[in-house]
């Protein structure tokens, strides 16, 4: 059996936002009201996405790391999901900047990411309206999602993540025809020189 691809997804986000209670409800679709907020921590989870098994590697980071930590965690993931608060524009703010990292730390350009606005069953808290995380997704050519890890009714945690796991698959997909073309065009190279030699 085909062994299934293993992505590593680095969750990124101001302090408080909800990281590790969304990580939490896409493992074991529970909300739990507190965690150590110092604590990072890295799971392994299996999922079947549009028929196709995908094990992960999540890392939960802790929102105070510092820039070193953060460039680490940046260097270690394939796909990255970053979170706000909707009832934080602070956390709203950190959004761009943090983007701006993932940029310098993992060349080339257009990492592959997920945008997530939670704590949505906050919404009379709401100091980040939808159109303003869809703007800003847009801007950043991302999927996004609005969703709380605490009322999950549709799936959108799930959603967000196996979206992110998509886009790596996409990305893959269009490297590995990259990589045929290229491996095609040497070849084609190669045989024309010989067919020269073979003619003079
Ligand atoms: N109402 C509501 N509260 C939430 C939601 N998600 C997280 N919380 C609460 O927000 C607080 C912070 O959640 P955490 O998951 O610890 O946030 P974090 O981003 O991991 O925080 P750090 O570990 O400090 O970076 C906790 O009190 C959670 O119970 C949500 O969707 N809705």
């Amino acid at each position: 059996m085909a062994k299934s691809p293993e992505v590593k997804l680095a969750v990124f986000g101001r302090a408080g936002v909800g990281k590790s209670a969304l990580v939490v409800r896409f493992l074991t679709r529970r909300f739990i009201w507190e965690y150590d907020p110092t604590l990072e921590s890295t799971y392994r989870h299996q999922a079947t996405i549009d028929d196709e098994v995908v094990t992960m590697e999540i890392l939960d980071t802790a929102g105070q790391e510092d820039t070193q930590q953060k460039e680490s965690h940046m260097r270690w993931g394939d796909g990255f999901v970053i979170v706000y608060d909707i009832t934080d524009r602070g956390s709203f703010d950190e959004v761009a900047p943090l983007r701006g990292l993932l940029e310098e730390v993992k060349k080339p350009k257009n990492v592959p990411l997920v945008l997530v606005g939670n704590k949505a069953d906050l919404d009379h808290a709401r100091q980040v309206g939808t159109e303003e995380g869809e703007r800003l997704a847009a801007e950043m050519a991302c999927a996004f999602y609005e969703c709380s890890a605490c009322a999950d009714e549709g799936g959108m945690v799930a959603e967000a993540f196996h979206e992110l796991c998509r886009e790596l698959r996409r990305r893959k997909a269009v490297q590995g025809k990259a990589r045929r073309r290229s491996s095609t065009t040497h070849v084609k190279q190669a045989i024309n020189k010989m067919l020269t030699k073979i003619s003079s």
